[in-house]
């Protein structure tokens, strides 16, 4: 027993005292072995992060090298400076830039922004249908910007993964819910808008870019809260909130390294939490409302009565809001319990993005309309033929108004909500059918407005304002998407009262892309071509818009962006026709 137990012990200690040089004392022993044990682990480690940092930077060198090897195939401008063409190029020549590149290398273009930052820029509508259905995720600015502002997100990221689900949601929510309504917007929301307009032409004139902001906010609100948007005592509060957010968004998310030593960024923090707690409030309200009215309704115990209430607005939005609504919306329950923060997130996200592009669409439609005034009358008739023909007084039945649509629809195309349409694929490669491979990493841009304003795509008139391109008589469809110029013929064709004539699905022609395409297109497309149709079919029922006297004196004629952006702050005036 004895030299069993004592045997391993009695060899340690020799060989202690072998390793240590014969040291006497076995705890000094032991104490140099762990030093030594330690200083090995040590020097392990050390070795262990030394090679993995290596192989991180031997990955990131091979796929540098992957990246030049297969950018080298893409045509583009040589590259001027080590930096690239980041320095020629500011935000405000990029589309020229892009453009001269297009007429000189061809519809798909490199461009360096630096030694490791690679643009595609793609001008041609099929391959960009291909790469917009190929490419899910956006810019990781994109995804930072709504995060910095609103907190996180699972509608407005980057990542295509945690947008899916939330996205499908909305998209039904909108499309098959809220356009299967009566009125896609509610009658209290074109009130209060009809409201302000009178209050303010009171004064004499409206400025069209605030009345356009006005309007899109309302719309917006009533479809995200319900009547209780109305009644809320700090709509105005927050109108000018999420406008002041708006200016300096893209500013504070292009930094990499929030920025937290400057006292702007925390102005614009305050400006955000403000939005935050404001966004919570009206939630809560909604909330509260809703469970009196379920309370109520479950009282009855009547599922019809309530779905029939249901389709009232407020009640309609609760899917969006994230509150379960035990009939209507069972199959959605499932992913209806999204975090508080993450809810508030998604709702600010929407009124940013919708308000701002919702604005920008409104106020092009109406400086269109003032300066075509000859479309503005034709669609008068349209309204007025279509509202003999209804049953309901109050119903604005807008898929029996063309030409109304087809304004709509041409105003987005001349005037899209930004620049550019963004894709990357962080971990594909991206084959396209043309033989194009676009390397992963790579940032994928379509110039919109070059392609929206491009002779090939939409024939020789493509930078004027002609809605009837989007019209044909019923058997000649064909001729709308082609390459052709409608302006003249078409517009002979268009009788309001003749009821022949048909919209065409504009999507039909890949190079209408206001509200992109493939798997990250715009979710409210439908929703906000039918509001604001609906919309402007009240608007113009009532009152006849003209630009304001002295302003149409110096009218200029309006033959591209630039004077659009020259209008857009005039001031207009709204004439009430039974006057
Ligand atoms: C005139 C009004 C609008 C315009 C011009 C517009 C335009 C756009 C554009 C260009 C995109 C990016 C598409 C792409 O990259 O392919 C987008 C994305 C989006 N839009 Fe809109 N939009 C409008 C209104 C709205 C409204 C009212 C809502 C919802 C209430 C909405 C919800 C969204 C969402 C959720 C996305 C993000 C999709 C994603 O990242 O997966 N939009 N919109």
């Amino acid at each position: 027993m004895n030299s069993s137990h004592g045997a391993p012990n009695g060899l340690l200690t020799a060989l202690f005292r072998s390793g240590s040089g014969g040291c006497s004392d076995s705890r000094e022993c032991y104490r140099i072995v762990l030093r030594d044990l330690a200083a090995r682990e040590f020097n392990a480690f050390l070795w262990f992060f030394l090679i993995a940092i290596t192989a991180f930077l031997a990955n990131k060198v091979v796929k540098l090298l992957r990246l030049w090897a297969k950018a080298d195939c893409i045509p583009g401008p040589p590259c001027p400076s080590f930096h690239g063409h980041s320095k020629l190029i500011s935000k405000e020549n990029l589309t020229d830039f892009l453009s001269n590149s297009h007429e000189k290398y061809g519809s798909v273009v490199k461009l360096w922004l630096g030694p490791t930052q690679l643009l595609v820029s793609i001008k041609d509508p099929y391959i960009i249908r291909e790469m917009l259905l190929k490419a899910a995720d956006k810019l990781p600015m994109t995804g930072r910007a709504f995060h910095l502002a609103f907190g996180p997100s699972s509608l407005f990221a980057s990542s295509f993964h945690k947008v899916q689900k939330r996205r499908e949601i909305l998209r039904s929510e909108l499309n098959e819910r809220l356009l299967g309504r009566e009125n896609v917007i509610c009658s209290a929301a074109v009130d209060c808008i009809m409201e302000r307009i009178d209050r303010s032409m009171a004064k004499g004139s409206v400025d069209c870019r605030m009345v356009s902001q006005h309007m899109a906010f309302t719309i917006l609100g009533a479809t995200l809260f319900g009547n209780e948007f109305f009644t809320w005592s700090k709509a105005n509060v927050y109108e000018e909130l999420l406008m002041m957010i708006a200016k300096d968004a893209c500013f504070w998310a292009s930094y990499n390294v929030i920025p937290f030593w400057k006292r702007g960024f925390w102005k614009y923090q305050c400006l955000c939490t403000k939005l935050k707690c404001l966004t919570q409030d009206i939630i809560h309200q909604c909330k509260r409302n809703y469970k009196l009215s379920h309370c109520v309704h479950y009282k009855h115990s009547d599922e019809t009565a309530y779905v029939e209430t249901g389709a009232t607005y407020g009640v309609a939005s609760c899917a969006i809001l994230g509150m379960p609504d035990k009939f209507i919306f069972q199959e959605l329950k499932s992913h209806l319990h999204l975090r508080e923060e993450e809810r508030c997130g998604n709702i600010m996200g929407m009124m940013f993005h919708g308000c701002l592009t919702t604005a920008g669409l409104i106020n092009n439609i109406l400086v269109r309309l003032v300066t075509h005034r000859e479309i503005q009358n034709k669609i008068y008739s349209e309204i007025t033929v279509t509202q003999k023909d209804s049953m309901k007084q109050v119903e604005q039945n807008v898929d029996k108004m063309p030409l109304l649509l087809a304004t709509v629809y041409e105003s987005a195309r001349l005037l899209p909500a930004g620049p550019l349409l963004q894709r990357c694929s962080l971990d594909h490669d991206l084959n396209l059918k043309s033989g194009i491979t676009i390397p992963a990493g790579a940032v994928v841009v379509v110039p919109v407005q070059l392609v929206q304003m491009d002779d090939s795509n939409w024939g020789s008139d493509a930078s004027e304002f002609n809605p009837y391109r989007f019209l044909s008589k019923s058997g000649m469809k064909s001729h709308i998407t082609l390459n052709t110029s409608f302006s003249g013929a078409a517009e002979e064709l268009v009788d309001p009262v003749d009821s022949s004539f048909v919209l065409n699905d504009p999507n039909e022609n890949a190079a209408f892309l206001p509200f992109g395409s493939g798997m990250r297109a715009c979710v409210g497309q439908k929703f906000v071509i039918q509001g604001v149709a609906t919309l402007f079919a009240s608007l113009l029922e009532q009152y006849e818009i003209k630009l304001r006297p002295e302003a149409q004196n110096n009218q200029k004629p309006m033959k591209n962006n630039s004077v659009f952006q020259l209008l857009s702050g005039s001031e207009i005036v709204f004439v009430r026709r039974n006057c």
